[in-house]
């Protein structure tokens, strides 16, 4: 007799099952206990692209603040939160729309189609969410698909053409991100091959997470994802036009509403280590408020140093008065951290954080 296959559940066929109500193991606690409100203008910043490079210095030098300004997160007189809106990026349009359809064309392949790519471990080349019900975690309504697309670029060869157009789109988030980075370095005073320079970002990883989050029956009780910040430096997001990003800012979570083919831009852990915490990750969340019966699509692209790159505050942040704020951790050890602490309220950098 043929061994029986296991059934394979991922959160889109049990959303397709017809659920009336979710399963109790994807039922988050005191989801309610911060406010969440919607942003005034200017809480998010909007950073204008071409400006980074122009050859107005008053121009030059105006947005560089801006962006200082767009990636502290500092006591409650701050009015921003650490996450900004990049808009006139220069990424075509056609390849924004191009990569989120192709990527609901990974998601609609058979589980069949798609085990090749489960992974098992998150250091895996290629890693993909199947949902395991015996764990005893709170589980989020969302199924991924993760690859590491830097150095090396790692990706699946379905559905057909998916993989070049992901190789596009990635080419050019990396171009963005160097640029902003220059950007991030110049505001902090430093040189703008700073960051890439003593982080070797050249042999740095690119991480790709592409997230589906189906039609839930009950989406105020559960989590897309989790309350994190991201590994690496900047995370550049995109959506397929449905909201649900949030941002922890002053005990309060803000709804991020992207203008369209804009970039959201958060600030990750290695930033904020590296700066001594001049700099803040931004905390966030996926939730699942945005249409309930619609299904919402996000892609992150984080890029950072390779996994062995060990990562303290940098000495041009420390001194006297700003002694070391985080112990040192290797990139590759930020990963696990993460995975560890995928369902709990704790994230990477509370780890590291040193009271002084
Ligand atoms: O879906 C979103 O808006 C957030 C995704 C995210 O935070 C992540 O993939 O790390
Ligand atoms: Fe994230």
């Amino acid at each position: 007799m043929a061994a029986a296959v296991p059934i394979e559940i991922t959160v889109k066929s049990l959303s397709e099952s017809g659920l009336k109500s979710i399963p109790s193991c994807f039922a988050s606690k005191n989801l309610q206990d911060l406010e969440v409100i919607d942003p005034q203008e200017g809480t998010i910043p909007i950073i204008d692209f071409p400006l980074l490079t122009s050859s107005d210095p008053q121009h030059m030098s105006k947005i560089i603040q801006d962006l200082g300004r767009a990636c502290e997160d500092g006591d409650s007189s701050c009015t921003n939160v650490v996450e900004f809106q990049l808009i006139n990026h220069g990424i075509p349009e056609s390849l924004m729309k191009n990569i989120m359809d192709g990527l609901k064309g990974f998601f609609d392949l058979s589980n069949e189609e798609k085990t090749e790519f489960q992974g098992n471990h998150v250091m895996d080349h290629i890693t993909r969410s199947v949902f395991n019900a015996d764990s005893k975690k709170v589980h989020c309504c969302r199924d991924f698909l993760k690859c590491f697309v830097h150095s090396e670029f790692h990706f699946p060869n379905k559905p057909a053409g998916l993989r070049d157009t992901a190789f596009e789109y990635t080419g050019e988030t990396r171009e963005v991100t160097m640029e902003l980075l220059k950007g991030v370095s110049e505001s902090l005073g430093l040189e703008p091959n700073y960051f890439s320079k003593a982080l070797d970002l050249d042999s740095g990883l690119g991480r790709f997470i592409a997230n589906l989050y189906p039609p839930c029956p009950q989406p105020e009780l559960t989590m897309g994802i989790h309350p994190h910040t991201d590994p690496g430096l900047l995370t550049i997001l995109i959506e397929n036009g449905i909201s649900g990003l949030q941002i922890l800012h002053n005990g309060k979570w803000f709804r991020v509403y992207a203008p369209p083919n804009a970039l959201m831009v958060n600030i990750a852990d290695q930033l904020e280590v590296v700066t001594n915490g001049k700099y803040k990750g931004a905390i966030h969340r996926a939730t699942l408020y945005g249409k309930a019966m619609a299904t919402r699509m996000s892609l992150a692209i984080a890029y950072g140093p390779c996994p062995d790159k060990v990562i303290r505050p940098a000495s041009e942040f420390v001194n006297e008065s700003h002694p070391p704020a985080y112990t040192a951790l290797t990139c590759g050890e930020y990963y696990e951290l993460h995975l560890a602490n995928a369902y709990s309220k704790i994230t990477a950098l509370d780890y590291v954080r040193i009271q002084n």
